[in-house]
């Protein structure tokens, strides 16, 4: 121990404490900042979700794919002053490489896809659940990893791609009992903004950087995104006739603004016709006001939401067409979203849809005396090689305590290991639902 770590005593002089090797430092048993743990109740939540969302995805034929929570740290890196770019969760390695936790999981698909090249047949249908970062100053008191459901599609330049990933997310709402009286997606496309910024000769290369900026509307007053898109640039001509278009609020006054031959309203035509046959008209919208934050987006663009407004958007996505040849590979149209783990559960709290999800065992077994340990152990065995589930009881514990065991594990049947019936090869059965008990040779266990 250094001597400044040394107390100083009453008397003044200096004393070391005494030396205690193996009594750790007290640890911080909690997580680190805008971390979770995952006890099993919240496990079991957690679960529930994610088999959710891997059901629906596999109901889609989409296959599933992972990559590192780790990546290069320029993968991330775009010039479009995205929220996601200030917020990176990003250091050196003992390498000297710069490295991130991946705050989204879309640029790995990118990559991955890119790194397989022409041996996968398009299209392609990936999805993953996977755990995002994030690191911003915890005054803001928020979560700093989420996991998040992602769905893409790859190959397919037709708005088909995009009404298939709605249609994936209206069958998951569905099946966890939230309809369209609760939710709904808002839907534009960026291609509403493009064909206004090409029409005053903007350049190509604003267009990220200005939806990034237009996506902050109703997050930051009106002057400061006034403010930001004249540091892009803009003259007041082109904002005044971006916030004119984005108040839009049908797809007819769209029409007259842009008129019919733009992509813009080709795509978002087809899309609404499109929902009309997989029968989730009801569910979507129009609102020329959304953008979303990612500076990727090139058109369709859609965000979920809660009708009641109480909630950030529960889940966003769109089309990227050019995200695969900016990090070099061939120029392959994307789609996608991502939902996170965070909204929905509020939202199914507020809606008093949080399924009741208990421990389940099939059975717990026990030996009433020491010397039936072995007993119990092969009951055990038995029964585990049935593909029954098993709580052994691993201590000497009276029926009183087996029994309140029992109840909290939630399980369904209790085998009593005792020695006069393992004399005659029995053991005791007692069904714990119904009360019923009986004995039973070991091997008609079923
Ligand atoms: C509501 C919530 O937890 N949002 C959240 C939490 N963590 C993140 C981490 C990375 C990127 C986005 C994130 C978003």
């Amino acid at each position: 121990l250094s001597t400044d770590n040394a107390r100083t005593g009453r008397s003044g002089s200096i004393s070391s404490p005494p030396v205690q090797p193996d009594i750790a430092q007290k640890i911080d048993i909690n997580p680190p900042k805008g971390t979770r743990d995952f006890p099993p109740e919240d496990m079991r939540l957690r679960n529930w979700l994610f088999n959710n969302f891997k059901e629906v995805s596999q109901l889609y034929g989409f296959e599933e794919v992972d990559f590192p929570v780790l990546e290069s740290e320029a993968l991330f890196i775009r010039k479009a002053g995205e929220e996601i770019r200030e917020q990176l969760y990003c250091f050196e390695d003992r390498g000297n490489r710069r490295v991130a936790l991946r705050p989204e999981l879309t640029p790995s698909l990118a990559r991955l896809v890119i790194q397989k090249g022409k041996s996968l047949p398009l299209p392609l249908k990936w999805f993953a659940v996977g755990q995002c970062w994030r690191y911003e100053r915890m005054t803001r008191g928020r979560r700093r990893e989420h996991y998040q459901w992602n769905m893409d599609i790859i190959g397919v330049p037709d708005v088909t791609a995009e009404a298939e990933l709605i249609s994936s997310i209206v069958t998951f709402f569905k099946r966890i009992g939230i309809t369209a009286s609760d939710v709904g997606f808002k839907v534009s496309s960026r291609k509403v903004l493009q064909e206004v910024l090409r029409g005053y000769s903007v350049p190509d290369h604003l267009f990220g950087r200005v939806c990034v900026i237009i996506d902050k509307m109703e997050k930051i007053p009106i002057d400061d995104i006034k403010k930001e898109l004249r540091s892009a640039e803009l003259s007041e001509e082109v904002i005044e006739e971006l916030l004119q278009v984005l108040s839009v609020k049908s797809l007819e006054k769209l029409e007259e603004k842009l008129g019919t031959v733009g992509e813009a309203l080709v795509d978002l035509k087809q899309l609404f016709s499109l929902a009309e046959k997989y029968g989730y008209a009801d569910w979507i919208q129009f609102d020329a006001s959304v953008v979303r934050g990612l500076a990727y987006y090139t058109g369709i663009v859609f965000e979920g939401f809660d009708r009641e407004g109480k909630l950030r958007a529960i889940c966003g996505g769109g089309r990227y067409d050019h995200l695969l040849s900016t990090f070099g590979g061939d120029d392959i149209p994307a789609c996608g979203f991502g939902f996170g783990d965070a909204v929905i559960v509020e939202l199914l709290k507020e809606k008093g849809l949080l399924p009741e999800l208990s421990p389940q065992v099939e059975n717990i077994v026990c030996s009433l005396d020491q010397d039936l340990r072995g007993a119990a152990a092969a009951v055990a065995r038995i029964l585990r090689q049935r593909g029954q589930s098993v709580d052994l009881v691993l201590e000497n514990k009276p029926l009183k305590w087996v029994f309140k065991r029992a109840a909290r594990i939630n399980a369904q049947r209790l085998i009593l290991v005792g020695s006069a019936e393992w004399q005659k090869g029995m053991v005791g059965v007692k069904i714990l639902t119904s009360g019923e008990q009986y004995e039973v040779k070991v091997d008609e266990l079923e």
